[in-house]
């Protein structure tokens, strides 16, 4: 496409606007950048709870409850309550995490009378109401190498800067696939459905490493006052939310160094996209920017290997990819932390 098209100056460098640029000077910083007996001395009256939506995890939820036990409630007294949140899982799950010591809640049994809602945003919500830290931290169950600088990291803005209000991971996405590992494959349906879309509408959020990183932390009285996308559009509207309401200052990141985790299927992430694209066009449609004349289908048919299907030799997998969404969990009971 010439640049020229879009207004550019085709002899001008590229790069991102000198808003971000400054917002990435000012609001970037390493997980080294604190230890964690610094934050707990800086901590004072505040609490900490850390969430993590868990399903069918049992293979790594133990270790990660287990490192944050001992590094940052045993060692240091940064975290005061681990919650996984056992999302419909099929396995160990609960058991393996009670063993390791965190408390366990099923996400259907939180808030109960209201009737249940679907996938890792219903997780994450569920597991905000069933904590009570003014300060709350999300960690995904399925990381192979978790440390406590992810939670070190990923506090240390909060706590030393009353003006930032959330906090994104990011780090190097490796996609192990066997004994075969691409350093950089990883987070693909960051790099082929939300950053072009981000950078496309939000251009503003295009300084975000990891926009999708399942690695965040932020105040309760601001967790408590944003909708919850469910499924996989959690993370990507939360962003979108937060950067209009409390603009890109009251966001931050943190450099976390490497992330590896279980990687879902080809087929599983086009479904992850498609709820993205679905909670992506919401925002465009309610801001205005993007009316759509006939809402998009949320079917999405599939095809792989199997039986043969009218002709194609292809079995047909058509996934239902609508996403709900939770409201601000302040309008649903009493705001602010529970003690
Ligand atoms: O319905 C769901 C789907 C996912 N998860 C959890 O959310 C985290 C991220 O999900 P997943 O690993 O499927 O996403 P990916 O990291 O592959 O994008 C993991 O701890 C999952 O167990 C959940 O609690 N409920
Ligand atoms: O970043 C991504 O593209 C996806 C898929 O990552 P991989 O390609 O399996 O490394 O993973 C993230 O996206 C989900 C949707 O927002 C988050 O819920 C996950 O925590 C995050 O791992």
């Amino acid at each position: 496409m010439d640049t020229t098209r879009i207004g550019l100056d085709p002899a001008a460098e590229l790069t991102l606007s000198p808003r971000v640029r400054s917002w990435l000077r000012r609001r970037s910083s390493r997980a080294d950048d604190w230890t964690a007996a610094q934050l707990a001395a800086l901590k004072g009256d505040r609490t900490v709870s850390v969430v993590i939506p868990a399903r069918d995890e049992e293979e790594t939820v133990g270790q990660i409850v287990r490192t944050i036990r001992t590094a940052l409630m045993e060692d240091d007294p940064l975290v005061d309550d681990v919650l996984v949140v056992d999302s419909r899982s099929r396995d160990d799950t609960a058991r393996v995490a009670a063993e390791a010591g965190a408390r366990v809640v099923a996400q259907d049994a939180v808030l109960r009378p209201l009737p249940g809602m679907h996938g890792k945003g219903e997780a994450l919500w569920k597991g905000l109401a069933a904590t009570s830290g003014d300060l709350v931290v999300f960690v995904d169950g399925d990381l192979y190498d978790f440390t406590a600088d992810y939670i070190i990291g990923l506090l240390g803005p909060l706590l030393t800067d009353p003006g930032v209000d959330y906090v994104k991971g990011f780090y190097h996405r490796p996609l192990v696939n066997g004994s075969h590992t691409d350093a950089d494959g990883g987070g693909r349906v960051t790099e082929l459905v939300a950053r072009p879309l981000l950078n496309m509408y939000w251009p503003d959020l295009a300084g975000f490493v990891q926009p999708l990183a399942g690695e965040y932390a932020g105040r309760r009285e601001v967790l408590e006052s944003i909708p919850f996308v469910t499924h996989y559009g959690v993370e990507v509207a939360h962003l979108i939310d937060l950067v209009r309401w409390r603009g890109l200052d009251a966001l931050a990141q943190v450099d976390l160094g490497m992330r590896t985790h279980r990687h879902q299927s080809t087929q599983a992430l086009g479904r992850m996209a498609g709820q993205i694209m679905l909670t992506v066009m919401d925002r465009l449609d309610r801001s205005g920017r993007l009316t759509a004349h006939q809402a998009p289908s949320t079917l999405l048919a599939q095809f792989r290997r199997g039986h043969a299907l009218d002709g194609v030799e292809r079995e047909l997998v058509v996934s239902d990819l609508a996403v709900q969404e939770r409201p601000p969990l302040r309008t649903v009971r009493q705001p602010g932390p529970r003690r």
